[in-house]
């Protein structure tokens, strides 16, 4: 999908990733509302933005994710001042291991309900024109680590509710896509996290796999937007490897119920 002329709703948009995904899209002629949590934070983004690329392209408006009446609200703005959706980027995220319940309201239970929200308003077979769903997961969505388990529960979740639905036997009717995002650390507020298990863990992991600019990161949802045939994708954004498509295979063992996941790139 060209961005150009599209309209997006987006999560986090405030700072650091988000922020940088919001800037790319509008750089490429797409209309944006983005959310956040942080009020002062939102406005003053949203009037810089709206300073570089005009009053009637950029919006904020403050939610909770984590609230159902403030998400949905939040969504149906982007409804009513863009009559139509068509790219929803899942981006709000923390990392907090004294929270459990929180990161999971947050990371996991807000892009469910994000995803679900994009999916009702999109989908061709109830009247929708289709789209593209985006959630941010992250590498360790895809991995283990020990220091913040609860974080990459929340994440391994965003990959199986989006995957899951990308294999639904209605898709092609909906005419929605459905992507992962899954980068390596980025150089954002959340890098300095000091919530995790083990903190030492941290610097030995940023010394051996450094830090990738938010930009290089936003440029691979651009993306994920734009490869057409993409539905179901799991984009890997690495500082050494660049964006790689991790290619998913379900296989099933013993024809009953053995099944195993399968990557390659
Ligand atoms: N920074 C990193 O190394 C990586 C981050 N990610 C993911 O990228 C996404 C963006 O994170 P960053 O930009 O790094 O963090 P960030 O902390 O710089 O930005 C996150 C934004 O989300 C907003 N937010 C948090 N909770 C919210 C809520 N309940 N409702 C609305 N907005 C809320 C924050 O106010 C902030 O503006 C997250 O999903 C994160 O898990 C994935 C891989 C690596
Ligand atoms: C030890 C890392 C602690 C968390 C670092 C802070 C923010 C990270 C946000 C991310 O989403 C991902 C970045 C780092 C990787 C975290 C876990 C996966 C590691 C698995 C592996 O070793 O390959």
């Amino acid at each position: 999908m060209d961005p150009q002329g599209k309209s997006v709703f987006l999560t986090g948009g405030a700072q650091g990733l988000g922020r940088g995904i919001v800037e790319k899209l509008l750089s490429l002629g797409a209309k944006v509302l983005f959310c956040d949590v942080d009020v002062e934070r939102g406005k003053a983004t949203e009037s810089e933005l709206q300073t570089q690329y005009g009053a009637d392209v950029v919006f904020f408006h403050p939610a909770d994710v984590s609230d159902d009446e403030q998400h949905k609200a939040a969504f149906g703005m982007a409804v009513s001042k863009f009559e139509t959706v068509d790219i929803c980027v899942n981006n709000a995220g923390i990392l907090n291991e004294s929270n459990w319940e929180k990161v999971m309201a947050i990371n996991a239970g807000a892009v469910i309900r994000g995803s679900l929200l994009a999916l009702e308003h999109m989908r061709r077979d109830r009247g929708g024109r289709g789209g593209v769903i985006i959630n941010v997961a992250s590498i360790a969505g895809l991995n283990v680590n020990p220091a913040c388990p609860t974080y990459c529960a929340s994440k391994h979740a965003v990959i199986g509710f989006t995957t899951s639905w990308a294999m639904s036997p209605g898709q092609k009717d909906h005419a929605v896509r459905w992507c992962c995002l899954c980068p390596d650390a980025m150089e954002t507020s959340m890098l300095k996290v000091t919530d995790i298990h083990y903190p030492e863990m941290l610097e030995e992991y940023l010394k051996d796999n450094g830090v990738m600019s938010v930009s290089q990161v936003a440029d691979a949802v651009m993306k994920l937007i734009q490869d057409p045939d993409n539905n179901g994708a799991i984009l890997e954004v690495t500082l050494k490897k660049g964006a790689r498509y991790r290619r998913r295979q379900v296989v099933d063992r013993d024809g009953v119920n053995d099944l195993v996941i399968m990557d390659t790139y």
